[in-house]
């Protein structure tokens, strides 16, 4: 759906984006991580012409978007905000509609668009007449994504969506922005700077530094397979929080270690500290001395490491108990 292909951007003599390619595939969720300054902003902003590049291309379902007028252009492509960008004197119904209603739709189409999604947001109807400023920060953050989807644009960019709530609301939004039904078969190109987030969203991610992208991939690509230790390195503080909640074991089948099958005494892996070749052990060779091999179901394998983790840890207690 998008190929940005070799794109430069320069700021006088500084490349804030230095010779960037990748492509985004329909439906897929991309999201480019990295620290502040790395470019981030910059390369979203040129996918809808808020910011032309310097040189290379891109190009969205195949047509160069140098070619197609800015305002033709944004009106397929939806665009989310850090602080939402919600118009302070406008209601929640009127910000909602800002969109329909330059695209002339008329009244009564607006008013059940907006209705509509405002209940696919999980917004109460009667927030319709308030104020931004009489919601939450979480809930004019929906009512920031509301508007971004309200001609249900095929494409949506999104920058920092959830940049400007505190950590608990942040992580509560996010896991259910995940789940959004209004959100499925959306194309999304999102903007962080939090790794989780990233992990949590993202089909495929993009790091990047210093205006450059550094490694591409689904997450255990990068955590399990990294092309140099700048990868590493971003990784390495939140390293087990991301196994804990982002990885499932299906995603990481192809990356576990091997194991020796004299390491284990009497068949009891100590899970404790072995926890992934545990697992493989358990998955991949079926032997009747492995205690805990009863313990592991199919299904557990699109169980998250954490619940997974928990799962074992019971059932190794009541069997010493
Ligand atoms: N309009 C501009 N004029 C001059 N320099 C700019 C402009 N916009 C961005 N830059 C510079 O380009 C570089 C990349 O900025 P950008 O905002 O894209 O980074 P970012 O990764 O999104 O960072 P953050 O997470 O802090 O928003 C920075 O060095 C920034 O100072």
């Amino acid at each position: 759906m998008i190929v940005v292909d070799s794109v430069v951007k320069k700021f006088g003599n500084i490349a804030a984006i230095d010779t960037v390619s990748f492509k985004v595939n329909e439906g897929e969720n991309v999201v480019l991580l990295g620290t502040s300054g790395c470019g981030k902003t910059t390369m979203l902003r040129m996918i809808n012409r808020l910011t032309e590049t310097t040189s290379g291309n891109i190009y969205i379902n195949e047509k160069n978007i140098k070619n197609v007028p800015p305002e033709e252009l944004r009106r397929n492509i939806g665009y989310a905000l850090q602080h939402n960008g919600l118009f302070p004197h406008y209601t929640i119904a009127e910000n909602i509609a800002i969109v329909p209603e330059l695209l002339n739709w008329p009244k009564e189409k607006i008013t059940k668009r907006t209705s509509e999604l405002l209940e696919q947001l999980h917004l109460p109807q009667n927030y319709l007449s308030l104020y931004p400023q009489e919601l939450s920060g979480g809930q004019q953050q929906r009512v920031g994504l509301a508007r971004a989807l309200a001609a249900d644009p095929p494409l949506l960019l999104m920058d920092e969506p959830f940049g400007a709530l505190d950590a608990v609301t942040r992580a509560n939004i996010t896991n259910e922005f995940s789940k959004l039904e209004v959100l499925k078969n959306k194309t999304i190109v999102l903007v962080t700077h939090d790794i989780r987030e990233a992990f949590q969203l993202g089909n495929k991610i993009l790091l990047m530094d210093k205006g450059k992208v550094v490694q591409e991939g689904a997450a255990p690509d990068l955590l399990f397979n990294p092309v140099n230790n700048f990868v590493t390195s971003f990784f390495e503080d939140q390293r087990m929080q991301l196994e804990l909640n982002a990885v499932l074991l299906k995603d990481i089948w192809n990356y576990l270690p091997s194991i020796n099958q004299e390491e284990i005494t009497d068949g009891i892996i100590d899970i404790d500290n072995n926890i992934w070749q545990a697992l493989y052990l358990l998955l991949n060779k079926k032997n009747k001395s492995i205690v805990l091999h009863n313990a592991l179901t199919a299904e557990m394998k699109t169980a998250n490491y954490d619940s997974l983790f928990t799962a074992f840890s019971n059932y190794k207690q009541q069997r010493y108990e």
